[in-house]
């Protein structure tokens, strides 16, 4: 099939890999010029494992451009992966969707399968398919279809290629495009979920939703754990091993960060209260979030009174194997420290600091990082920390103490090369 792919950020570029490695011919268009250069000279724009050799084992079915159009007209399938950022009321910032929407509509020559993958709050497919009538595009043209995107950065190719479930979101009256969607992941073994357009928004929610909780309410018994020396992680396997709790996503230490948890939870809120819904439980996990980067904090204080003191900070990024530094709680967590006067060495595998935060040393090994430094904290839990030759971290650092905030290291080793060791709930 022809398939367009309309922002070609993480999610549409590793849709695109995926479903030309499935034999689709694929055009993604982005309106970034510097992106779409980029691609279209091989460098590819995001770190992800695996992609550069998706892209380039299927580089003859796949294209870049800036032009809609040329995009658009060839195109029997539309994917719209374009960014839905948080506005400062907590709603999600529907302009660029609308905006693609609106562009799009020029060109809509033949039938077309216009699928919203970009994750937007219930009612928003709806006021797409108004917005292309509005646009005065022909019903018979198009099909709106809601399908959400599960894939979790880091393994980003791996979800996409082997998906859970696909969800589908059509109108009842759309009788034509659960066999197209079939065709397009035809060769992905996954159970087709569907159900209506706003039920597969709620779906995209929903999910965020409630691994955020979990996340949260492993941190909140994190901090009790604390209070009673009992080690989070032995709480987490002892429940997890319940199939009723399951043992994922119960990892204690600095809160949830990323592109997705925190906007995805704020955008639910604002949509249950606009219906006038109080959604208690959905704002308790986000203020168990905030507190959970203070509570690490407050540690980092407790053991380093002197602000005068030069930390290494291992891990940049929000999450393990990716380069994506979006709403990182370990730079929520360098700023704040290098604010209080503290000097921060700060390494990571893929991610670099931002511009406004040149001022924190980036190193580039973790053994420069922590030469002479005071203490160690760990803000993400890349293999590479968690394998550290700790002889030789023991030679490099001045001071003995390591203050893991995502508990990934083995405190009885850590101790045994004559470190402290601190965790979060451990
Ligand atoms: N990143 C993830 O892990 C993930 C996973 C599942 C769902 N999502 C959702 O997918 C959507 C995209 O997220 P992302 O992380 O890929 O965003 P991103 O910011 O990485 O990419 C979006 C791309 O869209 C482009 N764009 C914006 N307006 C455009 C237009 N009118 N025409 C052409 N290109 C345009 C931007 O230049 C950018 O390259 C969001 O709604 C997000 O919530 C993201
Ligand atoms: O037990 C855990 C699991 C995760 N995290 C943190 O939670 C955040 C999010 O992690 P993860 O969910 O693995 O990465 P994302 O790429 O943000 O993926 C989430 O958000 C995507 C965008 O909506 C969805 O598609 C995915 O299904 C969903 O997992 C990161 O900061 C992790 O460090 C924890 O603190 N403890």
């Amino acid at each position: 099939m022809n398939i367009c792919i309309i922002g070609t950020g993480y999610v549409g570029l590793i849709t695109a890999a995926v479903l030309a490695d499935i034999g689709h011919h694929v055009t993604c268009l982005d309106n970034d010029p510097n992106k779409i250069n980029s691609l279209q000279k091989g460098i590819i724009t995001i770190y992800e494992p695996d992609l550069e050799d998706y892209l380039k084992r299927n580089k003859t079915r796949l294209s870049f451009t800036l032009n809609m159009k040329q995009a658009i007209e060839p195109a029997e399938v539309i994917f719209i992966t374009v960014g839905t950022p948080s506005n400062d009321d907590g709603s999600p910032n529907l302009t660029y969707l609308f905006n693609a929407l609106d562009e799009l509509s020029k060109y809509m020559n033949s039938y077309k399968t216009i699928v919203i993958k970009s994750t937007v709050p219930p009612g928003t497919n709806i006021q797409c398919h108004q917005r292309l009538q509005q646009n005065g595009v022909n019903q018979e043209l198009y099909s709106i279809v809601s399908n959400p995107e599960f894939l979790r950065e880091g393994s980003a190719v791996y979800d996409s290629r082997n998906p859970d479930r696909i969800v589908i979101g059509k109108l009842k009256e759309d009788h034509k495009s659960i066999s197209i969607m079939k065709s397009v992941y035809e060769g992905i073994n996954a159970p087709f979920v569907v159900t209506s357009l706003s039920g597969a928004e709620m779906i995209k929610y929903a999910s965020n939703a409630f691994l955020a909780t979990k996340i949260s309410f492993i941190n909140e018994m994190a901090q009790i754990c604390d209070q009673y020396d009992v080690d989070v992680n032995d709480v987490a396997k002892g429940i997890g091993l319940d199939p009723r709790i399951c043992p994922h996503f119960l990892q204690a230490g600095i809160g949830y960060g990323g592109s997705c948890f925190p906007k995805d939870l704020q955008a639910l809120e604002f949509s249950a209260k606009k219906k006038n819904i109080h959604p208690h439980l959905l704002k308790a996990v986000q203020t168990v979030n905030h507190a959970q980067a203070d509570y690490f904090l407050k540690k980092v204080k407790e053991h380093f009174p002197n602000t005068l003191c030069t930390l290494a900070a291992l891990g940049i990024a929000f999450k393990p194997n990716t380069d994506d530094i979006r709403y990182s709680p370990a730079i929520k967590i360098m700023k704040e420290l290098h604010e209080k006067g503290y000097t921060i060495h700060a390494y990571d595998p893929k991610a670099t600091l931002s511009n406004e935060l040149k001022h924190i040393l980036q190193f580039r090994s973790p053994y420069e990082a922590m030469k002479n430094v005071n203490g160690l904290l760990i803000l993400t839990d890349w293999d590479e920390h968690k394998n550290l030759d700790w002889k030789k971290v023991k030679q490099f650092m001045k001071g003995q103490v390591i203050i893991d905030g995502r508990n990934c290291l083995d405190p009885d080793v850590i101790k045994q090369h004559g470190f402290t060791y601190i965790g979060v709930g451990r």
